[in-house]
């Protein structure tokens, strides 16, 4: 069976302000495949992350012309069709950054957190869910016995994983990750490479990555950003 394009890049050009970061960018990423954008630093990498999911609207002076589709139920969808609303699109096509980003509340309200946005009032299912992503995210041993615990004093690899977790509720169809080791132990990362080995059976990853040992482990997909464009290695 031929393997399903999941996201569909055509033309994109990003630019800040009057400088431009990429130009006529096109690149396709496969379901169920961990593609890895890889690339020297300041050459667009988390700029490319962020217009998949148009997060680059939140940046002031920020401005991306081009085409990306996404395939969701079935058909491709547009991502910047206004009638496609941010949060939905962002809940669908989620982002983990490079360092974690708990919120200001317990390990349980963080994963909750998304469900009770998509406006899950039910609290049996809301914890079966919460459950279920942590243990998704290879998390929920270790903090079954603490979800009241202040997020913020778990360990960076715990917060990191949190924060997968988090994403993971909302059922997305892809996740983007922004160099999502780069703060961490050897030790802890390579939980988080487990975790990404067993993700991509049940979504599409993109991640950036420096370490290029962690692409050839991880990676079915390689790109390169180089001379503001996306060429893929493999
Ligand atoms: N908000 C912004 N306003 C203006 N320029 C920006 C902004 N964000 C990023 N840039 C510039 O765009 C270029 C690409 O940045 P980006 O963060 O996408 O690179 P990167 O490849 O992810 O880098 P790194 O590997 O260091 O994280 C850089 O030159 C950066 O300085």
């Amino acid at each position: 069976m031929d393997p399903v394009v999941k996201i569909r890049v055509e033309g994109l050009t990003f630019r800040y302000g009057a400088r431009t970061v990429l130009r006529e960018v096109s690149a396709l990423f496969l379901e169920g495949a961990l593609a890895a954008i890889v690339g020297p630093s300041g050459r667009g990498k988390s700029t490319f992350l962020m217009a998949l999911n148009r997060l680059w609207e939140e940046v002031p002076g920020a401005h991306a012309q081009g085409r990306v589709w996404v395939r969701l139920d079935g058909r491709e969808r547009l991502v910047s069709d206004p009638s496609f609303p941010a949060t939905e699109l962002r809940r669908r096509v989620a982002m983990v950054f490079q360092a974690p980003n708990p919120l200001r509340m317990s390990i349980f309200n963080n994963v909750a957190f998304p469900l009770k946005v998509m406006g899950q009032r039910n609290k049996r299912l809301v914890a079966q869910e919460v459950e279920g992503a942590l243990r998704r995210a290879f998390l929920w041993d270790e903090v079954k016995d603490r979800l009241d615990e202040d997020a913020r004093r778990l360990s960076g690899g715990q917060q990191q994983r949190l924060c997968i977790a988090r994403a993971l509720a909302a059922q997305p169809d892809v996740l983007l990750l922004d160099e999502p080791t780069s703060s961490l132990d050897a030790r802890a990362a390579g939980v988080i490479e487990d975790l990404l080995l067993t993700l991509k059976r049940r979504c599409t990853l993109v991640v950036v990555s420096h370490y290029l040992e962690q692409v050839e482990r991880l990676a079915d997909q390689v790109y390169e950003v180089a001379h503001e464009t996306l060429e893929i290695l493999s």
